[in-house]
């Protein structure tokens, strides 16, 4: 309601100075004119936000009521309005209404009122609607006011009753008094009309602010719009930001595919060079190897031969040497005693002879004395006879001298001999020159052969070192997959296919069970695996072996490997570990060859072999005695610092020959088979650990490496409720899902392991037993083991899924435990 509206009501009813003289000026605050300013205000904040301070109530001296005000239309509405007032439920109406109600009781009230020191805004107006109010009254002299009006108000009661006229002298009084009053009023309405210009003056300030505020509306509008523009730019803007965002987004996912494209084309080159270095590897290290041996039985070969025939060449000579010596000294000392001898009989026969005939000389000449004494004549008979004997002895003197003569010339004879025999013996110092000669050609041929020996010996750790590159490369574990063949009464197979196999031999097809679609169609899926290598039905177990050797040989160089075998029952485990040309009696041929051809190179191997299954969560020792088997206990400990398994209460047998290794299978096998008549085929429900530990030790680098190889034949992997196993047969598959699951668990902590991160090698023990044989010190081999038949084709796709898990993980790098003596 307009303020005019609002003065007009009171100059209806009283015909006092109407008070729509007093232009109440507009307040946004305390006017109730001025309340639809304030709501406009309000609302311009209300979309805008508080802009500025001004709008903020300001204090205005005047009094406030406590509670909400009432606007100006229903004040105006209490008095002079009230038959106009439209009937409303508003409780602001009814409260107008029940002030219309009693208007004249209220203003009666009011008259008598003082105003109060601390009037509220409501009282202030209430007190001038009052003076209308009061004015409104009929002026007459009496001032016949209703009695009721005045009756109804305790207040107004006592002091009216009281002074209500009864004659003409207190009528005057009355008037006296009216006019005392009507003084009062007009001096309260003057005092009210300087409040009311201040009031006007004040609400002109607030005009102008209200003005300021529009202005600052409207350049708040101005911003508004300005931002509204911004705004749609903004969103132009965005739109095409949009739009940029979705190319490049578009270009991403090209980008990415063709990223894609090169990373698969770049993995394939690298698994093409990879395996072209594999085999590249592999065909430098046989040639290598053959290379090596045939050098090596080379230059033995011809260490030897050059020896044998200096050794033969010697003897032969150094003997026809010494026969011919000892015969040429027989022989001229044959001859010179013969020679010595004739001559000394020649001599003595000659000195005998002359003693004889000059004894018969002197007996002849005594005789002759005797007869000269008797016959002179005959003297000079005797003297010619003298002269006879004389030539006689001159001959035999001469004869003598020959003899000499001879003598002397066999003594040169002898010399000649002698100095043949000097001759003789100077050649057999030109031939032990040369024996010394051929002796130092055979030292040097020996240092040769050494050079080369050591030469070997380096190429040997070399070889280890690149052999065990190759494994690392290969990964520290490996998946390998082996269908069975199927048996002529074996009729329901599987569709199993491998595609690759005229190539690399890495993947394996099965065909999945038939499935019926919503609408009734039956689909089939194929399930592709890839593994280090698949073998089909018709591999037999020396391409296995082939596969394997490697990580054999990796035992004796020093490492842990564990290769285990896990599949179903019957799907062909057994066969490959233990049957009579399986991987446990091949590993053990290879090992034998190779820790004898590195006897040459130093080494010497002790090699100790165990065998224990794993039955129901209990170690058994299948060395032991039959009726030992689940009543020893068997208890495995480990060595935490050398980071090696021991085993106790069991036998370990000490392979000295290939052939112990039978003996070993047969005692497991026979001490299995005893334990089978208790619980059916204990071989398919138990795991069985052959653990061979390998000792060497290099006398000559000092070297010692301890590694072990396990083979492990595991229970078979069929789930429990496609068992339908009960009791005893209940327990053991249970057992048996629970280790194989501890297995992938361990093989999974391995493949994301952080640095001291737990691997739960304790929740079984099978996992506790093979601790040390699986992780990071060791190497690893996996063989999925696949049944051909339809029947088994769920339990054939669980074991692959189980087979790909492991393959994806990937285990830190082994390390050697080789020591060096000090
Ligand atoms: N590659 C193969 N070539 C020929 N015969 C095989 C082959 N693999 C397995 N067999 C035969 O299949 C049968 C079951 O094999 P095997 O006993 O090795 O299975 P398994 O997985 O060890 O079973 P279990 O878990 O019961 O010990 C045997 O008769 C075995 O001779």
């Amino acid at each position: 309601m307009d303020t005019a509206t609002e003065n007009q009501a009171p100059t209806r009813s009283s015909g006092l100075r109407p008070p729509s003289k007093i232009q109440l000026p507009p307040s946004p605050s305390r006017s109730h004119g001025l309340s639809e300013l304030t709501d406009a205000g309000t609302n311009s904040r209300g979309t805008m936000g508080p802009p500025v301070g001004s709008i903020k109530h300001k204090p205005t001296g005047l009094h406030e009521p406590p509670t909400k005000r009432k606007t100006l239309q229903e004040r105006a509405g209490e008095y002079p309005s009230k038959a106009a007032a439209p009937p409303s439920d508003r409780p602001v109406n009814g409260v107008v209404r029940t002030a219309a109600a009693n208007s004249t009781r209220v203003f009666a009230a009011s008259t008598s009122r003082v105003p109060s020191a601390n009037p509220s805004r409501h009282n202030s107006v209430s007190s001038m609607s009052s003076s209308v109010g009061y004015g409104s009254r009929p002026q007459t002299a009496n001032g016949a006011r209703p009695k009721s009006a005045y009756g109804s108000h305790n207040r107004s009661k006592s002091s009216l009753q009281g002074s209500r006229p009864a004659s003409t002298v207190p009528q005057l009084e009355e008037e006296q008094r009216f006019e005392r009053k009507v003084f009062d009023t007009e001096s309260r309405m003057e005092s009210m009309e300087r409040e009311f210009q201040a009031f006007k003056q004040k609400m002109e300030g607030e005009t102008s602010q209200a003005s300021d505020l529009k202005e600052s509306i409207k350049m708040l509008q101005t911003r508004v719009n300005e931002l509204e523009a911004i705004r749609t730019q903004l969103m132009a803007l965005n739109e095409e930001l949009r739009s940029d965002l979705k190319d490049a987004k578009n270009y991403m996912a090209s980008a990415n595919t063709e990223l894609e494209t090169v990373r698969r084309n770049h993995s394939f080159e690298v698994d093409d060079m990879r395996r072209k270095h594999r085999n590249e590897i592999d065909d430098l290290q046989d040639r290598y190897r053959k290379d090596c041996d045939r050098t090596r039985k080379d230059n033995e070969e011809a260490a030897d031969k050059v020896r044998k025939d200096f050794e033969a060449q010697i003897d032969k000579l150094l003997k026809m040497h010494s026969e011919e010596l000892a015969e040429m000294q027989k022989r001229l000392k044959n001859e010179v005693e013969e020679e010595q001898s004739r001559r000394s009989r020649e001599v003595q026969e000659l000195q005998s002879e002359y003693s004889l005939k000059m004894k018969n000389v002197g007996l002849e000449a005594d005789t002759r004395e005797r007869e000269v004494q008797n016959v002179r004549l005959e003297l000079t008979t005797v003297k010619g006879e003298l002269d006879r004997e004389r030539s006689l002895k001159n001959g035999l003197q001469s004869q003598l001298s020959e003899a000499t003569t001879h003598n002397l010339t066999l003594e040169a004879s002898n010399k000649a001999m002698k100095a043949k025999i000097d001759f003789l013996e100077s050649d057999s110092q030109a031939q032990s020159q040369a024996f010394n000669d051929l002796h130092r050609r055979m030292q040097e041929a020996i240092e040769a052969a050494e050079q080369a020996s050591e030469k070997l010996r380096q190429e040997e750790t070399l070889r280890r070192k690149l052999h065990n590159q190759v494994q690392e490369l290969k990964g520290n574990i490996r998946v390998m997959c082996r269908v069975r063949p199927s048996y002529a009464d074996e009729v329901e197979l599987a569709k199993i296919a491998f595609p690759d196999a005229d190539m690399d031999s890495k993947e394996v097809v099965v065909q999945g069970p038939e499935k019926q679609t919503a609408l009734g169609n039956v689909t089939t899926q194929n399930y592709s695996y890839s593994f280090d290598h698949v073998f089909g039905p018709t591999s037999q177990n020396s391409e296995i072996f082939e596969e394997i050797s490697q990580l054999v040989q990796s035992a004796l160089d020093g490492y842990n490997v564990c290769i285990f075998c896990y599949g179903q029952t019957g799907s062909g485990k057994t066969y490959t570990m233990s049957s009579a040309d399986g991987m446990i009696p091949r590993a053990t041929a290879q090992i034998y060859a190779e820790a004898t051809r590195l006897e040459e190179k130093g080494w010497r191997y002790r090699m100790e072999g165990s065998f224990v299954e794993v039955y129901n969560e209990t170690y058994n020792d299948l060395l032991g005695r039959a009726e030992d088997l689940d009543k020893k206990k068997v208890e495995v400990r480990h060595d935490t610092v050398k980071k090696s398994t021991m085993l106790e209460n069991t036998v370990s047998v000490v392979l000295d020959s290939p052939s112990r290794v039978e003996e070993i299978l047969k005692t497991a096998d026979k001490n299995r088979s005893v334990a089978a008549t208790k619980a059916n085929s204990r071989s398919s429900r138990s795991h069985s650990v052959f653990i061979l530990k390998l000792v060497g030790e290099n006398g000559i680098t000092g070297e010692r490496s301890e590694g072990t190889l396990n083979l492990v034949d595991l229970a078979g992997s069929e789930r429990l409720e496609h068992s339908k196993a009960e009791g005893v047969r209940l327990k053991e598959t249970q057992n048996i899902n629970k280790s194989l699951s501890c297995l992938g668990d361990v093989i999974n902590a391995l493949g994301s392991m952080k640095e001291g991160a737990h691997i739960p090698y304790r929740n079984s023990k099978l996992t506790y037993l093979l601790q040390y044989s699986l992780g990071g010190n060791s190497k690893t081999l996996m063989f999925v083991m696949v049944s051909p038949l339809q029947a088994h084709l769920q339990e054939t796709i669980t074991s692959l899924k189980f087979a790909t898990k492991v393959h994806n993980t990937h285990i830190g790098t082994a390390r050697k435990q080789t020591k060096t003596r000090d």
